[in-house]
């Protein structure tokens, strides 16, 4: 049985895979966190689900000295002081937050020379497929065609573009041989001027409860090819989460993505 530390325990995401574990066969919630000012501190981590674990919400990484592996969707700041913990205590972490700056990115990276880590801004087995559609498409497509990546979420999301947006500018840009920085357009206003070639787009919508949509667009001369993802619940984020705890099981340092987690 794998011992599992959920941090964000009260979170949307919290939650979802609080509920994913209490189905599973083969791991086990041992560590359920939150911030210290959180309103869920001191409370039975399944109280939502309408029975108790007795896994009580607490703030205190030491409890993690009780747990094989973190799950992490919460905030960059957040998931930078549990990975600290993580090491201290020689624990494995999936991280599912996004929206790191270089330095955020290049403390994942050290840590994973002493722990495992899986670190990857979409859990969902669909959209792990979808960016290598879009990396055969780019492909394909490598002359002619602009590229333009849309999504929209909910209107509590706080980074924009999402993480997932941002890696299927990656799958395009690689593709073509190019850093995404070097070609991205993150937003426009005003007088744009012509659209140039080779550079990618981003447009962003929030609002509402919408759970996560993404499309690229491949716009040609007269065609276009779209590539979609919809989220319908945050299920899927949750399922790949646990595949990714399982695949850190055997695993003491490393820094994994999804692809390799599902074996794509
Ligand atoms: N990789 C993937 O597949 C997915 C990634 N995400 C990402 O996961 C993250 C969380 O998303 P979501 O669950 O919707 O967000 P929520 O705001 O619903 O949940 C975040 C949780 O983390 C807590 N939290 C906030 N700040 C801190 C902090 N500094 N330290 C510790 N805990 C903190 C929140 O507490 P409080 O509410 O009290 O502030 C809350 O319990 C986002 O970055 C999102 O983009 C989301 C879905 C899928
Ligand atoms: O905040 C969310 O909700 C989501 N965030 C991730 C991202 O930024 O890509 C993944 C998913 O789109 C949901």
């Amino acid at each position: 049985m794998t011992r599992i530390a959920i941090a964000g325990a009260s979170g949307r995401m919290g939650r979802t895979l609080i509920e994913a574990i209490a189905q599973s066969d083969d791991l086990r919630l041992t560590v359920a966190l939150d911030h210290v000012s959180s309103p869920a501190i001191g409370q039975d981590a399944t109280a939502f689900l309408g029975r108790n674990s007795g896994v009580i919400i607490t703030s205190s990484l030491d409890a993690l000295a009780q747990a094989d592996c973190l799950i992490d969707f919460t905030r960059p700041e957040g998931t930078l002081e549990h990975l600290s913990a993580c090491q201290t205590h020689r624990v494995n972490i999936v991280i599912g937050t996004t929206g790191f700056d270089d330095a955020g990115k290049a403390a994942i990276n050290e840590a994973s020379q002493s722990i495992g880590v899986v670190f990857a801004p979409n859990m969902s087995i669909g959209v792990n497929a979808t960016f290598k559609l879009l990396d055969i498409a780019a492909r394909i497509l490598n002359a002619g065609y602009d590229v333009e990546v849309f999504e929209a979420h909910h209107k509590h999301k706080v980074d924009a573009p999402s993480g997932t947006a941002i890696k299927m500018g990656e799958v395009v840009a690689n593709a073509w041989g190019k850093n995404l920085d070097d070609v991205a357009i993150w937003s426009r206003e005003g007088h744009t001027g012509p659209r140039e070639t080779g550079k990618i787009g981003f447009s962003v919508v929030r609002g509402g409860d919408i759970v996560g949509d993404h499309t690229v667009y491949f716009c040609g001369a007269g065609e276009r090819i779209e590539i979609t993802h919809r989220s319908s619940n945050r299920a899927g984020y949750a399922e790949g989460s646990l595949r990714a705890a399982r695949y850190l099981a055997n695993k003491k340092t490393g820094l994994y993505d999804m692809p390799t987690v599902l074996g794509l």
